[in-house]
């Protein structure tokens, strides 16, 4: 035994210093930058948080807070791109709110890739579109785009609409038009409510709703009732994907430390059964949708011009890329889906939830969105009309449509987003008082944080009234353009969001049928509050997933 404490010793001293060694380097490139970058562009946060760098590394959002209640670093630091590098970074850090060098930046994924690394807590079920980088994210882009067409916005549109009456009609049912109102907590209404339109307009899957009556079906949905449990199965469809999802961090951290899978303790357990549920629910969907497809056979086959799911438009594409060397796997089809599952429910849910509470704390919005609203449906089209709704209401939605952006700008599901520079380089930030251009050195192997929140909310770039909701602010006049390049809610360049329509027409479609329906009205414990206190506790969020709405607490009360 005593002979093996000699060699344990110095192979871990030789560890430490070979740690200390590659810090001091690190530091070195940090200092460096420092050294380098224009006067005033470098601000050293002070933020204590900061000081863990390497654990925030991989939570690079929990800062952020500061930056709601104090202003940005950037108004700080009178500079649009601050090197900001945490004490003991391994590589150097620049933080961008510019909107030149936002484009800049976004618009190049050759010269800033991905940080792929960081996306290690959804790649569970092995490489999908979002944690891929080069050749291998161009294959699987090039799979789901053929997914992302019209053929499936008209689906969305349709989704979006019988979804959300059928939301009516149960919530009426339990009481919902009860003079006087009913409270409710949008995120949780949204999130149901997205769940239900990305599994149907996604999947093709009908799940009812969890308290209405099964509705009639109106469109060729699957007969599974994914709210029941299979043979085999344990849990339900939907609880096992919101415990998948809930779980994300627990799960990284098993795939991490696998002896935490045997722990008797129930958060594990409950996770490792929800993902491998997960799995075969998944694997089950891609095998049901091949078999419906080879049913249909070939002359009734999904295409670009008609209406289609994603799952099914996503598999006929991967079909035809048999031979070219662009095919994706099966477990990679099964991973893929996964995060359109993800991605596609969580980022909307909460937008939603922001708009709802931002539309109670603001009535004149609301009214015009109404009026709006009442004028495009005097009457609701029936399911056999909402194919001509999509052609003729749908673009006559625009106020719904700048609300449904202005919550994205206030409330951007995604706060800031991370590339990492493949090569030297330049980019142009800009003194904020004097409007004077500089040019910060970004040496190859920095991380380059694009601040979309900060861009989203600096008066530089939005005007005086940037804090407010405004959703006018998108509607161009002769004198005015707004600022398209401090906008980027679903990123930008090649690697931005493939759902982003998706999401837009869900939003709506759901926006506007709620305040035709509805008034969204403050809770009585809100209206007892002070203005200031009422927007904290109402848009008051934490990270997860996406930001997520923790206060958005309404009172639906039914138009006469
Ligand atoms: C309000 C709703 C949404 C927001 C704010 C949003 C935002 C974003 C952002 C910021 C990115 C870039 C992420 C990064 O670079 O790390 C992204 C990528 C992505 N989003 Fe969305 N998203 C939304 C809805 C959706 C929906 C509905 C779907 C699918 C049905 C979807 C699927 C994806 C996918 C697959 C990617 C990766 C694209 C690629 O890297 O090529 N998203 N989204």
């Amino acid at each position: 035994m005593s002979s093996l404490t000699g060699p344990f010793l110095a192979l871990v001293s030789g560890y430490i210093l070979y740690l200390l060694l590659a810090r001091l380097l690190a530091l070195r490139r940090v200092l460096a930058l420092f050294r380098t970058a224009p006067s005033g562009v470098h601000l050293q946060y002070t933020h204590p948080q900061f000081l863990l760098a390497p654990v925030l590394r991989h939570y690079p959002q929990w800062d952020v807070g500061d930056y709601r209640a104090k202003g940005t670093p950037y108004e700080k630091a009178g500079v649009s791109i601050i090197a900001a590098t945490p004490l003991m970074a391994p590589e150097p850090n620049v933080w961008v709110s510019d909107p030149l060098a936002l484009k800049a930046v976004g618009g190049d994924r050759h010269l800033f890739p991905k940080q792929t690394e960081l996306y290690d807590v959804i790649s569970f079920y092995g490489p999908n579109l979002v944690t891929t980088e080069g050749d291998e994210w161009r294959r699987h882009r090039a799979a789901s785009k053929a997914a992302f067409g019209e053929g499936n916005n008209m689906l969305v549109w349709r989704e979006s609409m019988r979804v959300v009456r059928e939301w009516f009609a149960a919530f009426e049912a339990q009481g919902g038009k009860e003079l006087g109102g009913k409270v409710v907590d949008a995120h949780d209404v949204m999130t149901e409510l997205a769940l239900l339109i990305i599994t149907s307009a996604g999947f093709g899957r009908h799940i009812p709703l969890s308290s209405a009556q099964p509705p009639t079906a109106s469109s060729k949905h699957s007969s599974q009732d994914l709210s029941t449990i299979p043979p085999g199965f344990k849990l339900p469809f939907v609880p096992a994907l919101l415990t998948a999802v809930s779980g994300m961090n627990l799960q990284s951290l098993m795939t991490k430390y696998p002896l935490l899978k045997s722990l008797p303790v129930e958060a594990f357990q409950g996770t490792k059964l929800a993902y491998a549920e997960l799995r075969e629910y998944l694997r089950g969907m891609v095998e049901e949708t091949r078999a419906e497809m080879r049913a249909e056979g070939e002359g009734q086959r999904a295409s670009g011009g008609e209406e289609a799911d994603l799952f099914k438009l996503l598999i006929r594409a991967n079909e035809d890329e048999e031979g070219l060397g662009q095919k994706l796997s099966d477990d990679e089809l099964l991973s893929t889906t996964y995060v359109f599952l993800l991605a596609g429910h969580e980022t909307t849910a909460n937008t939603l939830a922001f708009a709802c509470a931002l539309l109670a704390l603001n009535p004149s919005v609301q009214a015009k969105l109404r009026a709006e609203a009442d004028s495009v449906f005097p009457t609701l089209p029936s399911p056999e009309e909402a194919l001509a709704s999509y052609r003729e209401d749908m673009p006559r939605l625009k106020y719904a449509e700048a609300t449904f952006r202005e919550t994205l700008r206030l409330f951007p599901a995604e706060v800031r987003l991370t590339k990492r520079a493949a090569r030297d380089t330049v980019l142009r930030g800009t003194y904020l008082k004097t409007g004077e251009k500089y040019d910060m050195p970004v040496p190859a192997g920095t991380i380059v944080w694009l601040d979309v929140w900060a861009a989203h909310t600096m008066q530089e770039w939005w005007g005086a009234d940037a804090a407010e909701f405004k959703p006018e602010r998108f509607f161009d006049t002769d004198e005015y353009k707004w600022p398209r390049d401090a906008y980027m809610p679903f990123s930008l360049g090649a690697r931005s969001c493939i759902g982003a329509r998706f999401a837009t027409l869900e939003g709506m479609v759901i926006l506007s049928h709620l305040v035709r329906e509805y008034e969204i009205c403050l809770t009585p414990e809100m209206e007892a509050l002070p203005l200031e206190e009422r927007k904290n506790q109402m848009l008051s969020w934490a990270i997860g997933v996406a930001i997520q709405a923790t206060g958005a607490k309404v009172m639906l009360k039914k138009r006469a």
